[in-house]
């Protein structure tokens, strides 16, 4: 029996990395899909596995995580395709337009918060956010709540008697209480829309263990530390992506500081590799695995407990609900 795998926003980046990863592990025993929103980018990057891995099994699926329709017409195809799936990695996720604050990054640089500063990227950055066609904040509706609606239209595949699957989603350290509001979780208010977005993430993850684990479903949150993508490039658009290069050996020196610089995206992938290799009912619903790297350059996974609670993951769970009621009523009014 071969391991299905589903990998969201897996044609860069560390989703890319996590599939390279997952074919270098075990090429034969794998049915890797690859769903992705820009299908150019997704054909190199099936390529480009299947230049390393020529005997590999790389499907493509076309899922944009940020519009109700696409991701339930990429569930239905799914489940033509596939009788059973035994992980999905939630990992497409978005931060646009980043606003970095270099006054705030000077003031931590001196303080004695710095650690975390590096770490968490608490404190300096901010986003501005947008709506999308359907109404819903660009980056809720990116990071969340079309993963939200993913597991639900793909819960027959996922929840099967006497077997377990994994959802694991890329989280962030950047996840926090402070920036999410049960009174506003699209974050239409603040200024924070990414960090609110990872927050509701773990939170999501948890009512998820609370509702689905007897049906054999599991689900777990990892973050995979500061990586060098496309999407923290965006963080400093004046700086060339030769000028990153550049700065890689601070970096490195930054990394015997706070090992939660990974930097490169197959490091940023351990915790995702970790996950796959355990058996989920070993897991903390509790906790986010973070993929870090030493000094030295040698990867490990650790596990550090969250700030969250059951109660507003319950709460969060039933607003999640009643929008995806809402939502499929508006689309089934616009099709009649
Ligand atoms: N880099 C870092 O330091 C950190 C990253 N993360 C998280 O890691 C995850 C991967 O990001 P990373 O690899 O860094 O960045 P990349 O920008 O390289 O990857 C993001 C991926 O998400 C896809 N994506 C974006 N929007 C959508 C959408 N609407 N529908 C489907 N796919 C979409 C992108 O595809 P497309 O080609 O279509 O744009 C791309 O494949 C994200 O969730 C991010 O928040 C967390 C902590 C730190
Ligand atoms: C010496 C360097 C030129 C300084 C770089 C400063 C900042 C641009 C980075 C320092 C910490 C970084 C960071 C992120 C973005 C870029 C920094 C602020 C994230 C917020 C990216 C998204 C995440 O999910 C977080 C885990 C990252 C935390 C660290």
């Amino acid at each position: 029996m071969t391991t299905v795998v589903l990998v969201t926003g897996a044609n860069s980046g560390i989703g890319l990395a996590l599939c390279e990863r997952l074919l270098s592990q075990d090429v034969d025993g794998l049915q890797l899909c690859l769903a992705c929103r820009n299908m150019r980018r997704a054909q190199a990057a099936r390529c480009a596995l299947l230049t390393s891995f020529p005997t590999a099994q790389v499907a493509l699926l076309q899922l944009d995580t940020s519009s109700v329709s696409s991701v339930i017409s990429a569930a239905r195809e799914v489940k033509v395709r596939y009788n059973r799936l035994d992980y999905l990695y939630l990992n497409a996720g978005i931060m646009p337009n980043p606003q970095f604050d270099v006054k705030a990054f000077f003031k931590g640089l001196f303080s004695s918060n710095v650690i975390t500063m590096f770490a968490t990227g608490e404190g300096i950055l901010t986003q501005k956010d947008d709506v999308t066609s359907e109404g819903l904040r660009e980056v809720f509706a990116t990071n969340l709540f079309g993963h939200f609606l993913l597991i639900r239209e793909l819960e027959p595949l996922l929840c099967h008697e006497a077997l377990t699957s994994q959802v694991i989603w890329t989280s962030s350290s950047n996840a926090h209480r402070s920036a999410f509001n049960l009174e506003d979780i699209q974050h239409f208010r603040g200024n924070q829309p990414y960090s609110s977005s990872k927050y509701a993430s773990d939170l999501l993850s948890l009512a998820l263990n609370t509702r689905y684990n007897k049906q054999g479903l599991y689900s777990s949150v990892i973050c995979p530390g500061f990586v060098m993508t496309s999407l923290t490039y965006s963080v400093l658009p004046a700086f060339p992506a030769l000028l990153w290069t550049l700065l890689m050996p601070l970096l490195w020196f930054i990394r015997f500081f706070t090992n939660t610089f990974t930097l490169t995206p197959y490091n940023g992938a351990e915790a995702l590799m970790w996950l796959f290799g355990q058996s989920p009912e070993s897991l903390d619903p509790k906790v986010k695995y973070h993929s870090l790297t030493s000094g030295l350059g040698n990867n490990y996974t650790q596990a550090r407990k969250m700030d969250i609670d059951l109660e507003t993951s319950e709460a969060l769970y039933a607003k999640l609900l009643q929008l995806e009621s809402d939502l499929k009523m508006k689309l089934e009014e616009k099709q009649i």
